[in-house]
This record gives C-alpha cells, structure tokens and sequence, in this order.
C-alpha cells in the first residue's frame, strides 16, 4: 500500500508538539530526523532541494488521507504560518518499513507490566511481558496515550474480568490486559491491518484464544467490567453512546487520545453515565476515568 509522508521542520524545543499535532491529524506512525544526525535533508531524485535547518518530523499518512485539511489544520496551530517548512512525498511500504525498529526497547509501566519488542531479549523473564510487533499499526507503548492506559491497566485487578479495547491498533492494550488475567477481551477497530497486527500478536503472546477482534459495524453487544478506549477526542464524543454501552454495571471505564484543553468537555459528556475521576496527565495528553453508575 502505498503512504503519504510529511516532513515538518522543527527543532528540539517544539518537535515533541508537532509530533503530537500529526498524531492528532491521523498520522499512522511518527518519526524524526535529528539535525546533529543528517544536518541537511537529502533530496530525492527530481525534488526541488529544501535545507532543513533543524529537526524534521515526519508523520506516515494512508495515501487516502485528506492532506490539505491536514496542511490547513497545521498552519492555523503553527505560530508562524509562514515559516512552516513542509514537504509532502508518496512512499512504498519498503521505503519507511522497520525504520522504527531500531528504536522500540522494552518498557516498563507501572509494577508488572513489560512491553518488549518481539526481536529483543526481556529484561525480566518474571514479569508480566507482553511481546511486541506493532507492524503498521499504532501502539508501541512510546506515546503517552498508550502509556497511560498500560499504567492504568497495570493498576487493576484484572483476574477473571471482561474486557472491551476500542481502537485496539495493534493490540497492546488487549494483549496488555489478557496477559494480566483477564478472562476475555473483546477488541474492535476501524483498520483491518490493526486487527491482523492484533491477531498476530496475540497469537505471539499465546492469548489468541481469548481475543475476538471486530470491525465496528460488526462489533457485538457486550457488557465488560472493563472499557478502554485511546482514540481522539472527536470520535470520543461522537461515539461516547457506543462506548458506554459496553461499560457493565459499576464497570471501569478510561478514555485517552485527549489532550488537556479537551478533557473538560469529555468529562462532562461521560459524566452522564459515569462517576469521573480526576485525570491523570502524561506530557499534553490526558486519560480519564469512570465508573458506571
Ligand atoms: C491512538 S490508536 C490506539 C491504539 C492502541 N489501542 C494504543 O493504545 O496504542 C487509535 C486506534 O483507534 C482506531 N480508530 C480510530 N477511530 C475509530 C473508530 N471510530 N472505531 C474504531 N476504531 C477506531 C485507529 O484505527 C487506531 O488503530
């Protein structure tokens, strides 16, 4: 398939934000380019050459994905529209693929839980692993939306409990959860490509027979005593009926994706259902906590 990349100049002050930025416009993968690595960026063949002075960000698009809304959306939050430095190109799997690779090490979050790439060695054999191979699909445990629901997670007594994952990516968050004790867990995406990245990994980690995986318009009517969902904001609001009838009676429910400007609103809708807790914080981004009432 192919992809659209973009390449957004930055530098080491505010290329953790734009990264951010391209994540909350879809982008399927995020990486960067250090300047002190490769201090000018390397034309390829036919293209007009563009110096990067700094660090480029560069965000992996479906090449389906609608780029002048992106543009347009990044020069109205750009503090200066006109410097935006900004180059877009098609690429092939190949060109792009395994380029992460080399930097996903294995992660700890909260007590027991260890995310380990599947080609590495586990720090910890006696620790709750969970091995990793996101493919094309999001979630490494790098971004703090990942991050804060592994933590969360963690957190619970998970023995014996049902579990819904909504936008499941590539399946950390289910796999996460199996391997904590749940007995079951539903996962539902938008992406065929998340629920093959799902599957294999599941069968990775041995917990397959415990994973069903749906797209949305087949996605079950089910009850769990757990609910996590880590999209954006938006379809946060706009799915908040669909998500919250998976939630049980008195069920635990963490919502990330959201970033903190937008957490009061989702607070507010969720509250309808939910006692919310007060929300935890990673770097911008938030999770929320609820639980049905
Ligand atoms: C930010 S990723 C989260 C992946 C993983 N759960 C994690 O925590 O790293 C969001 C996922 O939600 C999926 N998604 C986006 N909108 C969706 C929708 N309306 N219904 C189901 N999945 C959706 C995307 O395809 C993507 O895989």
């Amino acid at each position: 398939m192919p992809w659209i990349q973009l390449r957004l100049s930055a530098n080491e002050d505010n290329a953790e934000k734009y990264s951010d930025w391209l994540t909350a416009c879809g982008s399927q993968a995020v990486t960067f380019l250090d300047a002190k690595d490769t201090p000018i960026y390397e034309p390829l063949p036919g293209d007009e050459v563009i110096y990067w002075s700094n660090t480029v960000v560069m965000g992996l698009f479906e090449a389906s994905h609608d780029m002048d809304k992106v543009i347009h959306y990044l020069q109205g939050i750009h503090p200066d529209k006109e410097q935006m430095q900004y180059k877009l190109e098609q690429l092939e799997d190949k060109d792009w693929e395994r380029e992460w690779m080399d930097n996903f090490h294995p992660m700890k979050f909260g007590q027991r839980l260890w995310i380990c790439p599947s080609w590495r060695d586990v720090p910890d054999p006696d620790a709750v692993n969970v091995m990793l191979d996101p493919g094309l699909a999001f979630g490494t445990g790098t971004h703090p939306t990942t991050a804060l629901c592994l933590t969360w997670l963690d957190g619970l007594d998970l023995q014996d409990k049902t579990v819904v994952d909504f936008g499941c990516g590539s399946g950390i968050l289910s796999i996460a959860a199996l391997k904590l004790g749940a007995k079951k867990v539903i996962a539902i995406d938008i992406d065929p490509q998340a629920l093959q990245a799902s599957l294999a990994n599941a069968e990775r980690n041995n917990v397959s027979d415990r994973l069903e995986l749906y797209l949305p318009k087949d996605q079950p009517k089910f009850k769990a005593d757990v609910v996590v969902a880590n999209i954006l904001a938006g379809p946060l609001r706009e799915l908040a009926p669909t998500i919250i009838e998976f939630v049980g009676d008195k069920g635990l429910l963490a919502l990330s994706g959201v970033l903190e400007e937008q957490a009061q609103t989702l607070q507010e809708i969720y509250g309808q259902w939910c006692d919310m807790a007060p929300i935890s914080v990673q770097e911008e981004w938030v999770r929320l906590n609820g639980q049905r009432k």
